[in-house]
């Protein structure tokens, strides 16, 4: 992963190589703090040893005992799904993956209809083992196998923790299983079971993808100018404390469309708290250049863009043509245009003064997105420390699931109350 800061400095808002050269003094203490945490193996900061401590080969054993499916479907949600999905969208792959992290009805219905269960391995995964979207959609995945004449207990997998509903369904009816790695949040669990083990299912390199994690670890140092990983927590810290309250994160290729998803958890569930943070928006190159970089470019200068590029991708040629007017085109090709697009997106949003960061990967392969995840996830814990913020944990999430609970009779819960006093102006 390679990240290049120049159009971050001197814009608006911006850094100078002064405010980074100020920074890094912070950034190695910093890191201090973090290979303390790394090597006492502490809560969250262990995730930043996965790359050491994933276990492959229990992966593996764990889903050999299933033949090759054709499909697999993770039930799960936030950071139990969004590793597993990053990898299964990024890697082609002959075993078809599907993702149920909603409660949308007519959504698990047609997935759950179209799904070949017989060939599909269900790969519910919940660290808590008490997530109610994903034991709902979980006791509805295993009525539809059985409603298709399909032994659930065959086509099932569970990764959770040491204790709680999943660990008891899986000792109960001797399922195959897989621990969550303690210690590890889930939006910082890409790297270990939780995210690797559809990436096994499909045949990708699981063992490439932990090298990725490896060369990124390897590249954490005292200084930002060393570690590509912290001069994006850095940076992007910076920016914020200067005003830049979004960071759009724009990756050139739908193979990453994904992985944006993933970093808008990681990013705004470790930051959003104390009232500091700063909002991922997810959007896509080139698309969303027809979408929201008006926003970006002309709105209000409170926002930094993230551009991310593979710079290695297979490509198709663009035929010639007679048009005149396309003849600018022809003979070129679509990876052509994209990489022109990026360029230029990069430059026109420079000459607007809107930060912008580029990031590179190699390609698309198992040992960059190793590399990525783990660069990202890196930089999330500096820009934590910088921020002062408890980057591991997500106490804001819990009131909206006790009101659920208690509007679902699941409990005694006061925010249930608040549900139902809550203040109207209805205009129908
Ligand atoms: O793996 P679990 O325990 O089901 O949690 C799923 C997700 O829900 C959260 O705990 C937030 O509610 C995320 O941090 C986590 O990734």
């Amino acid at each position: 992963m390679r990240v290049d800061l120049g159009n971050a400095l001197e814009t608006t808002p911006g850094i100078t190589t002064e405010t980074l050269d100020r920074l890094d003094e912070r950034v190695a203490a910093a890191h201090d703090r973090i290979a303390a945490g790394m090597a006492d193996d502490e809560f969250g900061y262990a995730a930043l040893t996965l790359p050491e401590t994933a276990d492959p080969d229990r992966i593996h054993a764990a889903v050999d005992g299933f033949d090759r499916p054709e499909a697999v479907l993770t039930v799960g949600i936030g950071g139990s799904a969004l590793g597993a999905a990053t990898l299964a969208t990024a890697l082609e792959s002959d075993v078809d993956a599907y993702v149920l992290d909603n409660v949308d009805p007519d959504d698990a219905r047609a997935l759950l209809d179209d799904l070949p269960l017989a060939d599909t391995v269900v790969n519910v995964v919940s660290k808590s083992g008490t997530t109610a979207e994903t034991l709902a959609n979980f006791l509805v995945a295993r009525e539809a196998m059985a409603d298709a004449g399909v032994d659930w207990t065959d086509r099932t997998l569970v990764t959770t923790g040491e204790s709680g509903n999943l660990r008891e369904l899986a000792d109960r009816h001797g399922l195959p299983s897989l621990p969550v790695p303690d210690g590890v949040p889930g939006r910082f669990s890409a790297l270990s079971t939780v995210g690797l083990a559809v990436a096994a299912l499909q045949g990708h390199d699981v063992e490439a993808v932990l090298a990725g994690g490896r060369d990124g670890m390897a590249s954490l140092s005292g200084s930002l100018y060393e570690s590509p990983a912290y001069a994006y927590g850095a940076a992007t810290y910076a920016l914020a404390e200067r005003g830049a309250r979004t960071n759009a994160v724009m990756p050139y290729a739908e193979s990453l469309e994904t992985f944006a998803e993933w970093f808008a958890q990681l990013w705004a569930e470790s930051l959003g708290k104390d009232g500091l943070g700063q909002t991922p928006a997810r959007a896509l190159g080139a698309t969303d250049q027809h979408s929201q970089l008006q926003l970006y470019r002309a709105g209000p200068p409170d926002k930094l863009v993230t551009l991310v590029r593979p710079t290695e991708r297979a490509d198709v040629p663009i035929p010639e043509t007679d048009l005149d007017g396309l003849a600018y085109l022809g003979g070129s090709s679509l990876g052509g245009l994209l990489d022109a697009e990026f360029e230029a997106t990069e430059a026109s949003l420079a000459a607007a003064d809107v930060p912008n960061v580029r990031v590179e990967i190699d390609r698309v392969d198992e040992r960059s997105l190793g590399e990525l995840l783990y660069g990202m996830e890196a930089a999330c814990v500096l820009y934590g420390e910088l921020a002062s913020v408890s980057t591991f944990t997500q106490p804001a999430v819990e009131w909206g699931k006790k009101a659920a609970r208690g509007l679902l009779g699941g409990g005694d819960f006061p925010e249930a109350d608040a549900v139902t006093e809550k203040r109207e102006l209805r205009v129908d």
